[in-house]
């Protein structure tokens, strides 16, 4: 494709994420490259390069279209960026040539918004301090009282690219085994700092077609994510329960951690996420989970109540702590979801915690990095349930390495541990 070509595409990729708001940038991207195969690889990764300098940089641009007095449509967000990022060769009168699959030709208000811009920068020290850090105005004070003076460090950290980690499977292989079948399918990887089974990819490589990955050697999954389920210290022989499995990113490494043998239960209230599962457990050989669907009036919890060693609740959340994959994520944030979510954590975490057996481990976690979803969470939660008591279990055990629990909670975050933002909570049933 010639660079017009692309970024027409790329205008085009944003209209579809327009059309449809509250869905996912990279499930938006995923069906627009489905429905135009003629795209090949190297046009893809511009066309979402692009793209996803956008939505980083969301805020920024719309501030300067603002100022311009000129609509924020997505015609006019490319071309902001072409000016203001200056990455181009070409002028954008070059680019939005009119010619065939090339953007139509500037009209007399694109080019004063160009003769606007040019010569200027991203930031302006008139742009207020959500704006250089890209947060919807009502969550900074959030921010603020999370990170305290480190709010613009960490949020400058989760602008950066996210990066790809695998967790070797040590039911199917060994770390360095893992490494090796990869390196030998061209995908160079280094272990991970923090969890024993990570490895990180270099760049962005396809994974998921190498033969390493189709035999179940490796699995994505962030190192961060890796390390809550080292958490769960989830050990041979336990009965485990899942209760927010999703598509069983977790369970796959409890499973892992209890070489196959004991109980695992992973449940949740999303058929089509559990049936995400099915494949994944399969290529896992996973051979001790078994799935159950959450229904309202299910008598399945009643009956198990007080049964489970270990608690795992993964709760749903803002997800802030994955902004570095999800960019457009902290844009269509609003306090209400916050609010709603909060709620349902702290629902979910009194119905979670019956079913673990006295002397058992109930473990929350969320990918947000906001108090009131983690800490706040807890605090609350233990006041409300005297018998649970935040532990700190012994450094080495499940895999966890030594200081990362503190006071029998964990805080990643991209800033200090490279992983994406996570928070881990552990706590003992006392009765
Ligand atoms: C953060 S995701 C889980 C991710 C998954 N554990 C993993 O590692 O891939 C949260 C999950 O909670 C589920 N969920 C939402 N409400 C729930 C509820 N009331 N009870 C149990 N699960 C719930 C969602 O369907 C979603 O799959």
């Amino acid at each position: 494709m010639t660079p017009s070509a692309r970024l027409s595409a790329a205008i085009d990729l944003i209209s579809a994420m327009e059309a449809t708001p509250y869905r996912p940038a990279d499930a938006v991207a995923n069906s627009f490259f489905r429905e135009r195969r003629y795209i090949g690889g190297g046009d893809r990764r511009a066309i979402s390069g692009r793209v996803w300098d956008i939505l980083r940089h969301w805020r920024h641009l719309c501030w300067w279209l603002e100022r311009a007095e000129v609509p924020v449509t997505p015609r006019a967000l490319v071309l902001a960026l072409v000016v203001l990022a200056r990455q181009d060769r070409m002028t954008p009168e070059e680019l939005f040539s009119g010619e065939r699959y090339a953007p139509a030709r500037l009209d007399q208000r694109e080019r004063a918004l160009c003769a606007f811009l040019r010569g200027k920068s991203m930031e302006h020290p008139e742009m207020s301090r959500a704006v250089r850090l890209e947060v919807p105005d009502w969550l900074l004070p959030r921010l603020d009282a999370t990170f305290g003076a480190q709010t613009d460090a960490e949020l400058a950290a989760m602008a950066g690219e996210a990066t790809l980690d695998l967790r070797a499977n040590l039911l199917k292989t060994t770390r360095e085994a893992a490494r090796i079948a990869l390196a030998e399918e061209g995908i160079i990887t280094e272990d991970t700092r923090l969890s024993p089974w990570g490895l990180r990819v270099a760049g962005r490589q396809p994974v998921t077609s190498t033969a390493a990955f189709r035999a179940g050697l490796v699995e994505i999954q962030d190192e961060g994510s890796q390390l809550v389920a080292a958490a769960v210290g989830a050990e041979p022989g336990m009965r485990v329960l899942d209760y927010c499995a999703g598509a069983a990113g977790k369970t796959l490494a409890m499973a892992m951690t209890m070489n196959n043998r004991g109980h695992i239960v992973a449940c949740d209230v999303s058929e089509p996420r559990l049936e995400g599962a099915v494949r994944r457990l399969r290529r896992a050989g996973v051979h001790n989970a078994e799935r159950h669907l959450l229904i309202t009036g299910d008598k399945w919890a009643r009956r198990r109540a007080g049964s489970f060693d270990r608690v795992l609740v993964d709760a749903p959340c803002t997800g802030t702590g994955t902004w570095r994959r999800n960019p457009d994520a902290r844009l269509r944030l609003r306090e209400t979801d916050l609010l709603e979510l909060m709620e349902k954590q702290a629902d979910i975490l009194d119905r979670a915690a019956t079913l673990l057996r006295p002397g058992g481990r109930l473990v929350y976690a969320t990918c947000s990095i906001l108090n009131e979803e983690n800490r706040d969470q807890i605090a609350a939660f233990v006041q409300r349930n005297p018998a649970f008591r935040l532990t700190t279990p012994p450094a080495g055990e499940g895999g966890m390495p030594e200081g990362l629990l503190v006071e029998g909670q964990m805080s990643l975050s991209p800033l200090r541990n490279g992983t994406d933002g996570f928070f881990t909570a552990v706590m003992e049933r006392t009765a």
